[in-house]
């Protein structure tokens, strides 16, 4: 089974995911941007303002296809749990704001439809739903996507994909105290695996 975290920049996604690991661990852990080579180019590419978003969103997709690849289908085949901090959900929110002003149409159907042939849909989604303010506080504001008002875009984003997909979500109030949050997380995924 496939499970992934979402959510906003200090949404709390990977402490979540660090209380996953104590809690389960058996299962596989992992998360986008990588630490291979490919995840080393998008975070140079992270930390470059003026970096082109349509060249961003095909780094985001090389180290999405090698995660697949070397990861995340041969831990699914041998039968493992898989719990990913981020994951195509990221590349459909993030890049569709970041594309917002480019050539491409929709680019939120735009990035759907480059994952559709060949993602693997994740089993379910913990979606940590935090308000734009409290994310960008909390991330501490140290990257361009954890701005305020591109916050409220990804957010939108999100949004879309829940409307799209809302059984394969759970959505999780995160501007709470991290321990309610955290006993959500957990109580959603003993349900899931259970
Ligand atoms: N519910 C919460 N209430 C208050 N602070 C929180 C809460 N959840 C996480 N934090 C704090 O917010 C900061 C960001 O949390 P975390 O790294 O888990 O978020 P994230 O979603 O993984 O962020 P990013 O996407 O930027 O890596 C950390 O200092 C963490 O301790
Ligand atoms: C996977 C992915 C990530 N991003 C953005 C979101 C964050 O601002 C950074 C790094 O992620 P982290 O969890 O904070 O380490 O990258 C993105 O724009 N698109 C993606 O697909």
């Amino acid at each position: 089974m496939l499970i992934t975290l979402e959510g906003l920049d200090g949404s709390g996604k990977t402490t979540a995911w660090r209380a996953l690991r104590d809690r389960h661990p058996e299962a596989v852990f992992t998360r986008e941007p990588t630490d291979s080579w490919y995840g080393e180019a998008v975070a140079r590419s992270i930390d470059d303002d003026d970096a082109d978003p349509l060249a961003e969103l095909f780094l985001y997709m090389a180290d999405h296809a090698d995660h697949l690849d070397r990861v995340i289908r041969p831990a699914l085949a041998d039968g493992s749990l898989v719990v990913s901090d981020r994951y195509s959900d990221s590349r459909v929110a993030y890049q569709a704001a970041t594309l917002a002003d480019s050539s491409i149409p929709d680019p939120f159907a735009y990035v759907r439809s480059i994952h559709d042939p060949v993602s693997r849909r994740p089993d379910a989604t913990l979606y940590l739903d935090v308000d734009p303010e409290t994310a960008a506080e909390r991330s501490g504001r140290t990257n361009k996507f954890e701005r305020v008002a591109h916050l409220r875009k990804v957010r939108d984003g999100y949004e879309r994909l829940l409307d799209a997909d809302p059984e394969r979500f759970v959505r999780i109030d995160a501007d709470r105290p991290q321990a309610a949050v955290l006993d959500d997380v957990t109580a959603a995924v003993d349900r899931l695996v259970d």
